[in-house]
């Protein structure tokens, strides 16, 4: 019965076996093992303490790792058979008793570890069960806070349960440093974690409710601060996270429409409800009656009211809008109408003294003077938007822009056009990322209380001004909450602010200036002072007027590069900046390593003679060598006369070793977005149709007209364009042919993992240093032979370097029937030298077949 059990739960796994084999009670032996391993701390550890030893493997492994002379107590409720240099004792670790016994042990000693794998009797009801761990955790914790030295070592079992979170907290108070882990040895199966507490801080006075459970596990949501004890730690940080709401456990939410116009937060509205009703309860909502039938409740409004979801940001101000209107309609405070005391709904000033009349009045002016340069700023802002799209448009020199910049100073005029560039914007403009340009000036206009540029109404629309920037923020939030959630998303946007440092630094130090209302001007000057100064700025603009004709060495005219400018092409490898087509030919050169397991027949890699292959194959390999050649690597050893080898993608660059390399590799397939494979098996559908005249030239430019070509984002909110830019795309024809040879391509790749391929180049260096030194070994000895002339003994050396120069004839490939036992493996089967193949007997028999058909045929 009990073998059964153990059969059952996969308990004689290789743990249990090696435990035995060792001499282990138990096989949690490994767990402690291992956790030290990581951790190190029985080696330092005089004195130890193991909370619920039996039956003893932990204080085994103690006993062997820790010093001689060592103290190693071990309790429990059952018995531990002795164990020598253990002292062991039978106890419930909760009780005074246990306490009592260990100080009688310990004496004035102290322990510098505390070890804890206790588990009440798993198995009956897992809710109590993991609660009672808890419980005991918590216990242990208690033991071992009366028993630990300064800087010591608490090991603990803890179970994942709700309570998980809450030990957690509790060590962190007391601990410098927790770590949870999970060693190998134990199951995965299994909920329990080991948490491994370092540096105890010994506080002198410690709130008992750190080690009441009343308090721990269940007040723990709102924490009372120990400010007693000096363990308190004010930068712990419990984090929040928002779940259902109780009782509501729906996620789509609707609420009247009057309650939108009643509430003071409506942006929270906006944000969290998905619809708006219009639909009277059963008790009848008065105000609700009368919101419907006002006229300002357009078919638009109810529209958008239908699926807040799906509005942008033109929707929400129109919302907004309407709210402020129906308020003022149904006499609530709104902006205008309320004073600086907001409990009054509305306050009437019914006689104005003469002071209060001049300082309206000077407000007034005031008012006036700042909307006008508002304005005024307005326009020069777009202006300057303007100028910007001329010079996307190549219709004017970035040298203008700096030149009206910076004044009648020349050389101010340099550091206006060196801070234009520095912000990268000469660079960007060539590879159209205007919309960068634009979005970063429409920021600084809000961010300076300028609406967008469409606006004329300025006075009036602060209230939306102000609006539109809540929502930019509240965009701003939700973007920031997906990217603590999302690695992948964060990877990616990592990878865009890295394409786009040098954006980065412009819109960083703009939103700066902003602040203070400061224009492109200047951002510019400030940044030159300083940051580099003016020799390094004209070193600058020299570099880079020098950059721009390399552009043009693109081959693409004027016009070809504002086409390609367009969104549209932005996803496509080859079209766009040099920087992110290199990159992208990196990536798909990382793409679809498989797992190195696999094996590689030496001959194969080092074949000298082509073998015929499928034509695929070839494809594959000639694309791989373009690869190849346009990575830069250093790697020449490698390369030298292995000429076969080139077919072989290259991912190793410099002196990265190899595990870099993979964990790289791993990282970037991660965060690989676009899939290399679709395009490149949808150019090749392309090409196949171009080829066999299914399509024509004119056809694509006709297709090239279509509905993603003229998409205009003007106005449209951010998380707008981002969801489209994700899902809103072309979508091109991939015949099952392309997506085969694509497949057949990244097969190809798996076959050749490139630890394998290295390590069958290292082979085959060391096998040639050995033959040459042979070569070196005989020629000495035929240099020293006696009885030869001179002659004699150059020729001879001749000969053998001859000889060893000859390429070796390539032996035939054997073929090997997989049969029984060698069928799907990969190995070289018993008895076999040299090349060979593995091949299916169906398949022989099939070419047999096949050669006789040919013979007969020939005959007849
Ligand atoms: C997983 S075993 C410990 C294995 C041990 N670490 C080893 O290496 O052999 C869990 C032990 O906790 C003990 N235990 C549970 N509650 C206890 C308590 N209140 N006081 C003492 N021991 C307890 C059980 O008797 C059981 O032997």
């Amino acid at each position: 019965m009990a073998i059964q059990k153990k059969h059952g739960k996969g308990r004689l796994d290789k743990w249990y076996k090696l435990a035995k084999e060792k001499g282990y009670r138990a096989r949690a032996a490994f767990k402690l093992i291992q956790l030290n391993k990581k951790y190190g701390f029985l080696e330092k550890s005089k004195v130890l303490l193991d909370l619920c030893a039996a039956p003893g493997s932990w204080c085994q492994v103690a006993a062997e790792v820790m010093p001689v002379n060592s103290i190693i107590i071990g309790v429990d409720l059952a018995p531990i058979k002795p164990i020598p240099k253990v002292i062991t004792f039978q106890s419930d670790i909760t009780t005074e008793k246990c306490r009592a016994t260990i100080r009688g042990h310990l004496k004035t000693w102290k322990a510098d570890t505390v070890l804890h794998d206790g588990a009440p009797n798993v198995g009956t009801a897992w809710v109590q069960d993991s609660f009672n761990q808890a419980e005991l955790t918590l216990q242990a914790m208690k033991l071992a806070t009366d028993f630990l030295i300064e800087g010591g070592t608490f090991v603990t079992k803890v179970f994942r349960s709700k309570d998980y979170n809450s030990l957690l907290w509790v060590f962190n108070q007391l601990f410098t440093k927790v770590e949870a882990t999970k060693p190998p040895s134990s199951r995965n199966v299994s909920a329990e974690i080991f948490v491994v507490c370092k540096g105890f801080k010994a506080p002198k006075r410690i709130d008992p409710k750190f080690l009441d459970p009343k308090a721990v596990f269940e007040e723990l949501a709102a924490p009372t601060p120990n400010n007693e004890a000096k363990v308190y730690n004010p930068e712990v940080k419990k984090r929040k996270r928002d779940g259902y709401e109780e009782g509501d456990y729906t996620q789509f939410k609707e609420i009247p429409a009057s309650e939108f116009i009643q509430t003071t937060d409506p942006i929270a509205i906006l944000g969290s409800i998905n619809r708006l009703t219009f639909t009277q309860p059963k008790n009848g909502d008065v105000a609700l009656a009368a919101l419907e039938k006002l006229p300002e409740t357009t078919d638009d409004i109810r529209t958008c009211c239908q699926d807040l979801r799906v509005l942008g940001r033109k929707e929400f101000k129109l919302l907004l809008r309407w709210r402020l209107r129906v308020r003022e309609i149904f006499g609530f405070a709104t902006k205008k109408t309320a004073q600086p005391d907001l409990s009054e709904e509305v306050a009437q000033v019914d006689s104005m003294d003469e002071e209060m009349k001049i300082q309206q009045e000077l407000q007034n002016l005031k008012d006036k003077e700042s909307s006008k340069k508002k304005r005024e700023r307005r326009r020069e802002n777009e202006k300057k938007q303007k100028e910007i799209v001329r010079m996307q448009l190549n219709m004017t020199t970035p040298m203008d822009i700096g030149m009206e910049q910076a004044g009648p100073q020349g050389e101010g005029a340099m550091f206006a056009l060196k801070t234009v560039d520095k912000a990268g914007a000469m660079s960007r403009l060539a590879k159209g990322k205007m919309a960068v340009i634009n979005e970063t000036a429409a920021k600084r206009d809000h961010d300076s209380g300028l609406g967008s540029s469409g606006e004329t109404d300025d006075d009036s629309d602060e209230d939306g001004d102000r609006l539109e920037r809540e929502l930019d923020d509240m965009y701003d939030h939700y973007k920031e909450q997906k990217a603590e959630r999302d690695a992948k998303y964060r990877a990616k946007r990592a990878r865009a602010e890295h394409e786009d440092g040098g954006w980065e630094g412009f819109s960083g130090s703009d939103k700066d200036e902003s602040d203070s209302d400061g224009g492109l001007e200047e951002d510019s000057d400030s940044d030159m002072s300083e940051d580099e100064g003016p020799v390094a700025s004209k070193k600058s603009l020299l570099t880079d007027l020098d950059n721009e004709p390399a552009d043009d060495n693109s081959g693409l005219s004027k016009r070809a590069r504002v086409f390609f400018n367009d969104d549209i092409f932005k996803d496509i490898p080859g079209i766009g900046d040099e920087d992110e087509e290199e990159e992208e030919e990196n990536d798909e050169d990382y793409e679809d390593v498989g797992d190195d397991d696999e094996e590689i027949e030496d001959d194969e890699l080092f074949s000298d003679e082509e073998e015929p292959e499928a034509p695929s194959n070839q494809v594959t390999k000639q694309k791989a060598k373009a690869k190849t050649q346009s990575i830069a690597t250093s790697d020449s050893e490698d390369s030298e006369g292995e000429d076969e080898d080139e077919s072989v993608p290259r991912r190793v660059k410099g002196s990265e070793d190899e595990e870099d390399w993979e964990e790289k590799d791993k990282q970037r397939r991660a965060n690989e977005p676009v899939d290399i494979d679709i395009i490149t098996a949808e150019a090749m559908t392309l090409a196949h149709a171009l080829a066999t005249g299914q399509k024509t030239k004119h056809d694509l430019i006709d297709e090239g007209f279509n509905k993603h070509a003229l998409r205009d984002r003007d106005g449209l909110p951010d998380w707008f364009v981002e969801d489209e830019g994700r899902h809103d795309k072309v979508q091109r024809p991939r015949t099952k042919e392309a997506a085969a040879a694509i497949r057949e391509k990244t097969r190809a790749v798996n076959a050749r993992p490139i630890k394998k391929v290295r390590e069958a180049k290292a082979r085959k260096k060391f096998k040639a240093a050995q033959r040459l030194e042979k070569l070196k070994k005989k020629s000495e000895v035929l240099a020293s032979e006696e009885g030869m002339t001179e002659k004699e003994k150059a020729d001879s050396i001749q000969r053998l370097l001859a000889k060893a120069a000859r390429k070796k004839p390539r032996q035939a490939t054997k073929v090997v029937v997989a049969r029984g036992a060698n069928r799907g493996i990969k190995s070289r089967p018993k008895g076999v030298k040299g090349r060979y193949r593995m091949v299916d007997p169906r398949m022989r028999k099939d070419m047999r077949a096949l050669k006789r058909v040919a013979q007969r045929s020939k005959k007849r």
